[in-house]
């Protein structure tokens, strides 16, 4: 292992853009697939996974994605994937995760909302009593899955209100689904205290991030990543300092982006937009979070003391309290004086 890769190794992190059941490990996925043997096109061989997390282009990605949701039938299968998925972030030294979960993909497929807020509730719980790791949860709208989506994603953020709800998001393909539609359900989020944390411009060009910002009055981007094709919007984004969430490897493995060495995020640091480094959806990508820090520190030329300010940016861009980020960034800071030069 190089020297920077120990050190990103032990570096406290935060997550701010990461997918619950984009998280299952191939483990957990052969588990779940196993137990529905034979209904599921998902391999129940975890070395088969890896041919089957192999994507044409972003639909297919949504399409694969939906076939291992599909294999999530109950609240104890809820329950086991948070936990294990808190373990994993926990393994990395994440010490905080934003996690995007889907309620209305999982409620539509019979798990009762109260009894899977109850599940990932318990799996939050136990993750910070067994890993030292705290979760918050995001909300997302499944977008195509449309206004429908919206209404009872709303509905179930209002009416279960679990305590780990900070933000709310809109996921799925943008390509015919147009983010204006869902203003009044992000209007009625936010009035509820919840923070604005659409995807946009992963998939489509910067109307889509402009949109974000006016209709759904976005606090963050989801990836974003087509803004810099938009010097406007560049230095909108850089003026307001709105950050994007970044996640190289999944922007190549959706072939949103041609290779890594072509990824804009080199573009984004020189435009001065604040931006978070995250895995998205980790195991279908072949990629960890420590591995994306990895992929950041080699596109942007990173030393030591730059990457932990790549996670001093994701704690900074979080929606914990000043009080806890503060913990959070000196931890950071001493881990990092303490690291050999
Ligand atoms: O990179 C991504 N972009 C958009 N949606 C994603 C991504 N990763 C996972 N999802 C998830 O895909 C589902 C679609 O119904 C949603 O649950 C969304 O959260």
């Amino acid at each position: 292992m190089t020297e920077l890769a120990s050190f990103i190794a032990g570096l406290p992190k935060a997550e701010l853009h990461v997918h619950h059941v984009g998280s299952a490990s191939p483990r957990i996925v052969a588990e779940l697939a196993a137990r529905h043997e034979g209904q599921s096109p998902v391999p129940s061989d975890p070395a088969a996974l890896a041919d089957y997390f192999a994507f044409k282009d972003f639909k297919h990605f949504i399409d694969i994605y939906l076939t291992v949701v599909d294999l999530i039938r109950d609240d104890e299968d809820v329950r086991m994937l948070t936990y294990e998925v808190a373990r994993e972030l926990a393994r990395q030294q994440v010490r905080y995760a934003e996690l995007t979960v889907t309620p209305f993909s999982h409620v539509k497929r019979g798990i009762p909302a109260p009894a899977f807020c109850a599940a990932i509730e318990d799996a939050r719980a136990g993750a910070a009593a067994d890993f030292g790791i705290e979760l918050r949860w995001c909300f997302d709208i499944p977008g195509e899955a449309g206004l429908p989506a919206a209404e009872e994603t709303l509905r179930i953020a209002l009416e279960e209100r679990p305590d780990g709800l900070v933000s709310f998001g809109l996921g799925g393909p943008e390509i015919g689904v147009p983010r204006p539609q869902f203003k009044p359900y992000f209007d009625k989020a936010r009035a509820a205290g919840l923070h604005s944390v659409p995807h946009a411009g992963e998939t489509t060009g910067p109307t889509t991030i402009w949109d974000a910002l006016r209709d759904l009055g976005a606090e963050r981007i989801g990836h974003g990543i087509a803004a810099v094709g938009d010097p406007q919007l560049m230095a909108y984004l850089a003026e307001h300092q709105i950050p994007l969430e970044i996640s190289p490897t999944s922007n190549v493995r959706t072939r949103a982006v041609a290779s890594v060495a072509e990824h804009p995020l080199p573009q984004i640091v020189a435009a001065g937009v604040p931006f978070s480094i995250n895995s998205d959806d980790p195991p279908m990508f072949g990629t960890t979070l420590e591995e994306e820090y990895a992929v950041a520190a080699h596109l942007l030329e990173l030393d030591a003391a730059g990457v932990a300010g790549l996670a001093k940016a994701a704690v900074t861009q979080s929606f914990l309290p000043t009080t806890t980020q503060q913990k959070l960034l000196t931890e950071i800071d001493d881990y990092t004086e303490k690291w050999p030069a």
